[in-house]
């Protein structure tokens, strides 16, 4: 579960403090949840606050993570089987635990908290394929190899197996972002953050890598501007202008986007809200799993 209580972000600049994120009060418990707006709107701020990228200025950020819910089979992708998770998943606990603060908590939080970046190059770093996945097992493992070994399990499980000793350098986008992905799900986090995961992607990899993270046992935040990606989500935000300003069922939050894009030019003459703030707190009562219902 992720909550933000009258969250915010201000940008100190040398011309004034730049609200980033006007304060918004969320309880996210929901499996899928997807972001969607415009360039420059303020989805990224929400997603890098889940796990502490960006601290609020004002308000809190908390984190509950709920290690029951991704205990099951993890999902394989390509020729990968499920072995990985028991090597790795074999320490979880279950149960909900204690809510972590990102303010308080950094290094927890970092732990319970996954983060998928647009480009995967921010996060690959190690020369090859292999080794880049164990990186990120050094904590849960210390045999190197053990660790090894771990690690190549876990590429199985993606279909990777084969890459193992290619430089990253080597690997085409998909390949990247794919280890990318295997490399942040390596550390067994509790909620997967995703921004623009697919962005850089051609069809076919971008349709792999939207099966493969909704079809996590993970609680996932996805930022997109796929707005068939983000349809497959149970509840969708759509921001503007640095505030939420719809929360609901995908499809009327689809709707709600594509109307005030619509209404654009309007907008920007000043002729009319950038967007209804009201709406962002009301209730969906068409929404199938409404914000209290655990994923
Ligand atoms: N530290 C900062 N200082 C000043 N402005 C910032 C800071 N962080 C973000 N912003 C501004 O806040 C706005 C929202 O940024 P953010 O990256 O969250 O948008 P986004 O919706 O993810 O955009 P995109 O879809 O283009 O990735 C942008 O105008 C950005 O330039």
């Amino acid at each position: 579960m992720i909550e933000f209580r009258s969250t915010a972000v201000v940008a100190p600049g040398p011309e004034g403090d730049t609200t980033v994120l006007h304060p918004v009060s969320l309880t996210l418990t929901e499996r899928r949840i997807s972001i969607i707006g415009a360039n420059g709107s303020g989805k990224s701020t929400l997603a890098r606050l889940i796990n502490g990228l960006v601290e609020p200025s004002a308000g809190t950020v908390r984190i509950t993570p709920d290690r029951t819910e991704h205990s099951g089979a993890a999902p394989s992708i390509g020729r990968g089987h499920h072995a990985a998770g028991s090597t790795e998943r074999g320490t979880a606990e279950a149960g909900p635990a204690a809510p972590l603060d990102t303010a308080r908590d950094g290094a927890a939080v970092r732990r319970a908290v996954g983060f998928v970046f647009t480009d995967p190059a921010a996060q690959l770093i190690m020369p090859t394929v292999a080794e880049d996945i164990a990186l990120s097992l050094r904590r849960r493992i210390r045999n190197k190899a053990d660790r090894r070994a771990a690690a190549l399990t876990a590429l199985e499980r993606f279909g990777l197996r084969e890459l193992a000793d290619r430089s990253v350098h080597t690997l085409s986008g998909g390949q990247k972002q794919l280890l990318a992905i295997a490399t942040v799900l390596a550390t067994d986090p509790a909620i997967l953050v995703a921004d623009e995961p697919t962005t850089l992607l051609d069809l076919r990899n971008s349709l792999r890598i939207g099966d493969l993270l909704f079809t996590l046992p993970q609680q996932l935040v996805i930022v997109t501007h796929d707005l068939e990606l983000a349809a497959r989500a149970d509840r969708t935000l759509v921001v503007a202008d640095g505030a939420v300003v719809f929360d609901g069922a995908p499809a009327e939050a689809i709707a709600h986007y594509r109307a005030s894009v619509a209404e654009e030019p309007d907008t920007r003459a000043g002729t009319a809200p950038a967007a209804d703030t009201h709406r962002a707190a009301a209730p969906n009562p068409d929404l199938p799993s409404a914000p209290e219902i655990t994923p």
